[in-house]
């Protein structure tokens, strides 16, 4: 199935553009969103989280209707990690992640089996009753995917989910990626180059606009994939200019 059918998509604030002109499918896989700061990556991942309505164009979620009077039942299926998101000292790390759980209607006697098996999938299964003012900021970060994973979404979004992971919890995130991209779809943004290597596809975007979808290899282009990223951008400025 097509998780994302995106149309024409534009989001002002005031009268700044946001984003303008994103057409794209997203399908089962992970996709990475890549793109200088203020390109539009965390819009574009806030209006896939029905969290901001376009100004403009349209976009279908997971085959709900583009803008249905109730979001709950497209919400229960939706996974969302924020680039910054608040998190309560005094939980521990499954009081959290249940918190979530429960927010996304997760069945009471599925709930703390989804919870154990989010904890686990992160590598805090042994960390569960640890209060999060303890737990370092990469272990935090990873409390967070554990509650974007907890209602099992078929629609998966993370913006900036490797920030403060040491490189060796990177790689095991990575790996995390590509299992749970196997069977949904995953969007996630992010600055790094190594974590775009491990999607299936990315879609560059500059200035709210896209300026390259592919696979990582397509825009690694035989060579480096950092020097590609550079080379799409300087060509659609140089077209803009
Ligand atoms: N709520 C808002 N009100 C006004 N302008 C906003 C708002 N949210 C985003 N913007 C503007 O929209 C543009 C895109 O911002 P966005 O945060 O989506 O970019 P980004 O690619 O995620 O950047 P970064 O890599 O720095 O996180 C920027 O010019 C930003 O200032």
């Amino acid at each position: 199935m097509t998780a994302i059918e995106i149309q024409d998509l534009a989001v002002r604030f005031g009268r700044r553009r946001a984003l303008d002109a994103i057409t794209a499918d997203f399908g089962t896989g992970v996709h990475g969103l890549l793109g200088p700061n203020g390109a539009g990556k965390s819009t574009l991942i806030r209006v896939l989280a029905t969290l901001t309505a376009p100004s403009g164009g349209s976009v279908r979620l997971l085959g709900h209707p583009p803008a249905g009077a109730d979001l709950r039942p497209l919400r229960r299926e939706i996974g969302y990690l924020p680039q910054e998101f608040g998190w309560y000292p005094r939980f521990t790390a499954r009081e959290f992640v249940e918190h979530f759980g429960w927010l996304k209607e997760v069945p009471a006697a599925e709930l703390m089996p989804a919870v154990d098996r989010a904890l686990r999938r992160v590598g805090l299964g042994d960390r569960a009753d640890e209060k999060l003012k303890r737990l370092s900021g990469g272990m935090r970060r990873r409390v967070g995917i554990a509650q974007a994973i907890v209602n099992d979404p078929g629609l998966l979004l993370l913006d900036e989910p490797t920030a403060g992971l040491d490189p060796e919890q990177q790689d095991e995130f990575r790996e995390l990626l590509r299992e749970l991209g196997r069977d949904r779809c995953v969007v996630l943004a992010t600055h790094l180059m190594s974590d775009a290597k491990a999607c299936d596809q990315v879609l560059v975007l500059d200035a709210g606009r896209p300026v390259f979808r592919g696979t990582p290899a397509e825009l690694a282009d035989g060579g480096d994939l950092a020097d590609g990223y550079r080379a799409v951008l300087g060509a659609s400025r140089a077209g803009a200019a």
